[in-house]
C-alpha cells in the first residue's frame, strides 16, 4: 500500500492523534482541524516548517540553496514570497490568461486533427500545457510543449490500435506516460528531466538512498539536478538578455528587494526561486487536471451537469456549433459547477497527498498531548480529505457538495433534463444552463477562481495573503486600505467566532460549518457552502497559513480555463486496459505529486461528432 493510503488507514484504526517512527525518529500525524489549524495559521501555537525533508527540493539549482518551498521563514523566503504574491495577483493573471488559452487551443487543435481512435495519456496532454503556462509566467518564454510533431502523434495512434494493459505500463514508468516523446525543444526538455527528478526525489526518502550516495537513486538525483540546473541556467541567461514582461514572475523577481537593506536578491537566489516556482507550478496543476478529467469521464452525470454549464454560456462544440465560443476571462467567474467539480476533485485526489510537515520549537501541548521542542508533526492532507470524521460519504465523488442547496438542485435538474434530451441538445445550448451567468459577476470583475470558498482569507503575519487576494481582489486597492480590510474582517470574524480558534476545544463538526463562506466576505466571490458535510476546514489542497501555496491563483485561474476548453471541446473515455475508475485508483502513486503511475490512457470524441 502506498504511503498516503497507510497514513488514511492509520487515521481509520487509531484516531485522529497518532505518532509513527521513521526509523528512530518519532512523527505525530494529526487530521482533527481543531489541533492542526492552530498549528498553521498564526498565533502562539503556529508550527515553523520542518526544513530537512524538503531540502531534496534544492536539486533544481546548482550549487544547492534555501528556496521558498525549503526555507524557513527567513527575510529572504519573505522578500521571494512577496515577489511572486505581487507577480500572481489578478490583473497580472489576467495578462497571462491569453497566452493559457492559447496554448491550450494549440493542443486542442493538434488533439482533434488526431482523431477519435487515437489513444492519448491525458497526464502527460496536462503537462504539456502547464509547462507552457508556467514558462510564459515564470520566464516570458513560450517552451512550445503543446507543439505537437507527427512522430507524437503516430505513437499515439500506434498506441490506440495495439495498446494493452502491459504495454501502456512499460512505455511510461514514471507517470506522464514518458515525454520526449514526439515533444521538441525546451518544453520537451523539461517534461523530460521532471521526469525522472521527480523519481529519483521521491527515492530519496528511502535513508539508503540518502546514506550511500553511490546507489543509483541519488546518482540520478545528481544528474537530473544538474540537467534541471542547466535548463534553470539557460532560461535566466534569455530571461536577462530580453527582459520578460513586467506582470512575469521573472521581472517581479528580478526586482524583489530585502526588506530594511532595499539589496536585491543574489543572481543564484533569483533562479533558485523561479526553479521552484516553475517544478512546483507545473506537475501539480497538470495531475490535478488529469484526476479532474478521470472523474468526469467516469461521472456522466457530472459530466451532463457541467456540459450544460459550458453550453450555456457557449462553451461546448456540437454537431449543430462545431466551433464553441471563445472563452474569455469574465467566463471563469460564471463557471460555477466546474468551481464545484475542481474542488471535489481536489477533495479526493489532492496531488500534495502526503501534506505539510512542521515542527515544534519548544515544550507545548497539542489537546490532551505533551509534544517535546524539536517534534515533526505531520499533517496529511489526503488522510483529512477523505476522513469519514469530517465528510459525508467521503469516497464519493459529489460536487454538488460545494454548492448551495438551489444550486445543486439545479444542477442535478440539468444533469437529469441533459441526459433525457442526450448531449447534443445541452451542447447546443437547449439545455438549461443551471449553474450559468453569475448576474454578480460584472464586466471586470474577477474571477471565482474554483477554491476561493476552501482557502480560507488567512489574516496573521506581515505577509501577503495569497487566499485573501483571490476571494476578494483586494490586490487592486493600495497595501494601506487592504490592511483596513483586513483588520475589519478579522474584527467581524472573531465577533461571529469563526475565528480566533486557536484553543483545542472541540467544536462538533456540523457546528464548524456555521463559519462564513467566502461568498460572505467584502467583494467575496466564492461559492457559498451549505451542505452540512462540507467543513472548509477539512479541506487543505494548497495548505493553509503563511506557507500556503503561492502559486494557488495561477492554478485555480488555469484549472478553470484549461478544463473549460478540453472539456468543452472533448468527450473523454478511459481506454478499456486502464481498468475503469477502479484501475485508475489503484495506480494512483505518490512521487512526490499524487500521479497515475503509469500514465491515464483516454481516447477523445470531438463534440461536434455525433456520439
Ligand atoms: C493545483 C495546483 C497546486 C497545488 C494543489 C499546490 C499545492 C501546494 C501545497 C499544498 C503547498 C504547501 C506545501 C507544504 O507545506 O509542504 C504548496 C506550496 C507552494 N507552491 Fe503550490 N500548488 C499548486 C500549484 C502551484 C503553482 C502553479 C505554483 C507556482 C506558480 C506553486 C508554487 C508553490 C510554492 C513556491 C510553494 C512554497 C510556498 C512557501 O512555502 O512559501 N504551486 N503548494
Amino acid at each position: 500500500m502506498t504511503s498516503f493510503r497507510v497514513f488514511h488507514e492509520w487515521a481509520k484504526a487509531y484516531g485522529p492523534v497518532y505518532r509513527v517512527r521513521f526509523l528512530w525518529r518519532p512523527v505525530v500525524v494529526v487530521t482533527d482541524p481543531d489541533l492542526y489549524q492552530p498549528l498553521l495559521r498564526s498565533g502562539p501555537a503556529k508550527l515553523q516548517k520542518y526544513t530537512a525533508p524538503y531540502k531534496m527540493f534544492e536539486v533544481f539549482v546548482k550549487p544547492p540553496r534555501s528556496n521558498m518551498l525549503s526555507s524557513a521563514e527567513t527575510p529572504v523566503w519573505k522578500a521571494a514570497r512577496r515577489a511572486a504574491v505581487a507577480a500572481l495577483t489578478m490583473n497580472n493573471l489576467r495578462l497571462c490568461f491569453p497566452h493559457i488559452t492559447a496554448v491550450s487551443q494549440r493542443l486542442i487543435d493538434s488533439l482533434a486533427a488526431a482523431g477519435p481512435d487515437a489513444v492519448h495519456d491525458v497526464d502527460l496532454l496536462a503537462q504539456q500545457i502547464t509547462v507552457d503556462v508556467i514558462g510564459m509566467a515564470a520566464f516570458g518564454r513560450d517552451l512550445e510543449a503543446t507543439v505537437r510533431r507527427p512522430q507524437q502523434q503516430q505513437q499515439e495512434s500506434s498506441a490506440g490500435s495495439n495498446s494493452t494493459a502491459s504495454s501502456s505500463k512499460q512505455g511510461s514508468s514514471s507517470g506522464g506516460g514518458g515525454s520526449g516523446r514526439g515533444i521538441s525543444g525546451r518544453g520537451g526538455e523539461v517534461l523530460e528531466v521532471m521526469r525522472h527528478l521527480v523519481v529519483a526525489m521521491q527515492a530519496r526518502n528511502n535513508p539508503l538512498n540518502r546514506w550511500l550516495p553511490w546507489r543509483k537513486a541519488p546518482r540520478d538525483l545528481m544528474y537530473w539536478g544538474g540537467r534541471m540546473s542547466d535548463l534553470v541556467l539557460d532560461l535566466t541567461a534569455d530571461m536577462e538578455a530580453a527582459p520578460p514582461p513586467p506582470h512575469s514572475l521573472g521581472a517581479h523577481m528580478l526586482a524583489a528587494r530585502l526588506q530594511g537593506s532595499g539589496e536585491p536578491l543574489e543572481r543564484l537566489q533569483v533562479m533558485t526561486e523561479l526553479g521552484v516556482l516553475w517544478g512546483a507550478g507545473f506537475e501539480t496543476t497538470a495531475h490535478t487536471i488529469c484526476w479532474t478529467l478521470l472523474l468526469v469521464a467516469t461521472h456522466p452525470a457530472v459530466e451532463a451537469a457541467l456540459l450544460a454549464e459550458l453550453a450555456g454560456l457557449g462553451l461546448a462544440a456540437s454537431p449543430e456549433a462545431p466551433q464553441p465560443g471563445q472563452i474569455k476571462w469574465e467566463h471563469l467567474a460564471q463557471l460555477r459547477y466546474l468551481s464545484a467539480v475542481i474542488n471535489e476533485s481536489m477533495r479526493l485526489y489532492p496531488v500534495v497527498s502526503s501534506g505539510t510537515i512542521r515542527i515544534t520549537h519548544k515544550p507545548m501541548r497539542l489537546g490532551p498531548y505533551s509534544l517535546p521542542a524539536g517534534q515533526p508533526v505531520l499533517i496529511p492532507f489526503f488522510s483529512i480529505h477523505r476522513s469519514p470524521r469530517l465528510w459525508q460519504d467521503p469516497d464519493e465523488f459529489r460536487p454538488e457538495r460545494w454548492l448551495a442547496g438551489e444550486e445543486a438542485a439545479a444542477a442535478a435538474a440539468a444533469a437529469a433534463a441533459a441526459a433525457a434530451a442526450g448531449q447534443t441538445a445541452a451542447a447546443a445550448g437547449t439545455g438549461s444552463a443551471s449553474s450559468g451567468p453569475d448576474e454578480s459577476a460584472a464586466e471586470g470583475e474577477a474571477p471565482a477562481p474554483a477554491a476561493a470558498a476552501a482557502t480560507p482569507a488567512v489574516v496573521d503575519d506581515d505577509y501577503v495573503d495569497v487566499a485573501a487576494d483571490i476571494s476578494a481582489m483586494r490586490d487592486q486597492l493600495p497595501q494601506e486600505q487592504r490592511q483596513q480590510q483586513r483588520q475589519q474582517q478579522q474584527q467581524q470574524d472573531t465577533s461571529k467566532g469563526s475565528k480566533g480558534q486557536l484553543g483545542t476545544s472541540r467544536v462538533p463538526v456540523q457546528q464548524q460549518d456555521a463559519a462564513p463562506a467566502a461568498a460572505a466576505k467584502p467583494g467575496g466571490s466564492g461559492l457559498e457552502i451549505k451542505d452540512p458535510s462540507v467543513s472548509r476546514r477539512g479541506f487543505l489542497p494548497f495548505s493553509e497559513g503563511s506557507r500556503n501555496c503561492v502559486g494557488q491563483a495561477l492554478a485555480l485561474v488555469e484549472l478553470k480555463a484549461v478544463l473549460a476548453l478540453l472539456l468543452g471541446n472533448f468527450a473523454f473515455r478511459l481506454a478499456p486496459e486502464m481498468g475503469g475508475l477502479a484501475g485508475v485508483d489503484a495506480d494512483a502513486r505518490q512521487a512526490i505529486t499524487l500521479r497515475p503511475e503509469h500514465g491515464m490512457l483516454m481516447s477523445l470524441r470531438h463534440r461536434s461528432s455525433a456520439s
